[in-house]
Order: C-alpha cells, then structure tokens, then sequence
C-alpha cells in the first residue's frame, strides 16, 4: 500500500496528457469507452478517427495483456463524440491503481461526462451462461476494501471530495436504457443486471473461492473495472457498465473444466457484433448536456 502511495500523479501530470491529446486531435469526446479484453473491436465503428498508441502518449502506461491492443481511438459515433480505450491496464500487470485508473481522469480534463466500461468475466450466477451480457448494478471491490483503492492517498479537490459515496455508481437511467435496447434488438434473454466483483488476478478462481464468491452474493467475477468506476465516480462522471460473461466459473470439485485467457477471447469475438449493437444505441440514444464535438481551433 505504501509504495503506491508514493506513485499518486499530481493534477499537472493529468493536465499534461490531456493537453498533449487536445494538441494532437480535434475531437473532444463526451463518452469514454474502456474496451474489455477481446473487446476491443467497440473503437471500430468510430467514424472520422484520430488513434494513438499508448506509447505514443506522454504520461500513458503501457498495456501487457493479450486482447489489449493498446491504443486510445477518438471518434464521432451516431452524432456524439467519443474516445475508446482498446485495451485496459490492470494491478496484476504490475500497475499501481493510479496508473490503472490514469486515463479516467484524463478523459474527465478532455470533457467527458460519461464513461461506459466493459470487461469479460466469469460467471457465478446460475442464470448466466457464457455468451450472456450482465449489465452491471453494482460491484465489490475486494482490492478496495482492503485499501487497495486509487483514492488513497492525498485528496485531489479538483477531481471530488475525500469521501465519495458510491452507492449510486452505475447510473440507473442508464441501465434502464440498456435494457430497453436489448429488448428492441432482440437480444433481451441474453440480458440481465448484476453484481460485478473485482479480484486482483492473475489467477483465476480456486473451487473454495468461487463458493465464496456465490455466497457473498457475486453474479459475476473479473479482474478490472472496479479501480475506473470508482475514480470515475470520485469526479462526477456518470458511468454504464458491462460484463460480457466469457466462462462459467468452476464451483465444483466434480468439474473437470477449467477457465483460461484464450476462450475468454473467444467468447468476446463471437458476441462482438452484440456488444457493439448495443454501446452504439446507448450511446445513440443517451442524453448529453455539453455539445462540445469538435475544436474548430486546431
Ligand atoms: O477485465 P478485462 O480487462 O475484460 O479482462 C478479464 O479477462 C482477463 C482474464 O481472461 C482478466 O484481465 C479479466 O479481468
Ligand atoms: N477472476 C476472473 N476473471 C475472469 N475474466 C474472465 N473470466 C474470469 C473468471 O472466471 N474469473
């Protein structure tokens, strides 16, 4: 905990990368996107695109994990301005929570007022089955609770107060929106809301954990999310969430399957046309109150 104390960026360094992107694209998005692993495929139907590699980017950590392409994509999507992550940075690759979670506030400098997150994740349900989509309700934190936060450290008033709640953190309107759409595309059954929990990775679950898990009352498990929302929430920024369930997770001892990294890309290959449907009709179809699409001044 304390050597990611140490590694708190100061508002400068947020404003920096923001400045720099704001230089070098005319775009000024007012959704961001976080691309799930295998996922990525969401930044495709951006039109009029400026991307970027990560490594390109002063300030921007780099992305490791396979599924992750690592490149930040500005885009106009149905008539509002967005910015897409294609690929995502975790505390398992070795990132401390701010580095993870650096791009939320970046994008909040750039004008975003909405951030919509997706990610692949096991299921606990008995209700999902992989190729599911849970809209995300609610999430645990388990890394936060034991004071792995991205908030720790000292407060920056310039982004939110020292104890936001997070009671309401996946914007409702939003969900109902979502669930609206799968039922005018078709796609209702595959659809249904949830409690996300984050874990800290790599590995995945043992039996006993996973029993664990279903108990504490867990619809769905990954390794991400959590760190965004909540530094997304900490500065006013209204979030969606969801969970493309890739694998069930293993809750018996009488199972012989076992989860790995190459099926869960898999599944967010065959569900891609899916997922995308629905972000571009969220993103349609959601109220925004800035209109700041495009600099005229660059
Ligand atoms: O959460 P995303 O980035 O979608 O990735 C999920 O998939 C990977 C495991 O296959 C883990 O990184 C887990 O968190
Ligand atoms: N922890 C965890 N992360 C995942 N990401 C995709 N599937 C899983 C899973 O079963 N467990």
């Amino acid at each position: 905990i304390s050597s990611s104390l140490s590694l708190v960026r100061s508002h400068d360094e947020y404003q920096k990368t923001a400045d720099w992107l704001m230089s070098q694209t005319r775009h000024r998005p007012q959704v961001a996107i976080i691309c799930g692993s295998g996922l990525g495929m969401l930044a495709d139907t951006l039109k009029c695109q400026d991307s970027f590699a990560y490594s390109d980017i002063p300030g921007f950590p780099q992305s490791t994990v396979q599924g992750h392409a690592g490149r930040l994509v500005f885009g106009e999507l149905k008539g509002k301005t967005c910015v897409c992550m294609q690929g995502r940075f975790h505390m398992y690759e070795g990132h401390s929570l701010c580095k993870t979670t650096f791009p939320v506030r970046v994008f909040k400098l750039l004008g975003v007022e909405t951030l919509i997150v997706t990610n692949a994740a096991g299921s606990l349900a008995d209700s999902l089955q992989p190729g599911d989509i849970m809209i995300i309700k609610d999430h645990v934190n388990f890394p936060g609770l034991v004071g792995l936060n991205p908030l720790s450290g000292p407060n920056d008033d310039k982004f939110g107060p020292r104890f936001p709640a997070m009671s309401g953190c996946y914007d409702k309107g939003l969900r109902c929106l979502a669930l609206d759409i799968a039922k005018q595309l078709g796609v209702a059954s595959l659809m249904q809301e949830g409690v996300y929990a984050m874990v800290g990775g790599p590995n995945f679950e043992t039996i006993a954990e996973a029993r664990l898990l279903h108990r504490l009352g867990v619809d769905a498990v990954g390794m991400s999310t959590a760190p965004e929302v909540v530094v997304a929430t900490h500065c006013g920024l209204r979030v969606f969430g969801l969970s493309l369930i890739t694998n069930k997770v293993v809750k018996s001892y009488e199972d012989s399957e076992s989860v790995n990294h190459e099926g869960v890309l898999e599944v967010g290959r065959l569900r891609s046309h899916t997922v995308q449907q629905l972000v571009t009709e969220l993103i349609s179809r959601m109220e925004i109150n800035n209109n700041n699409t495009i600099n005229t001044a660059v």
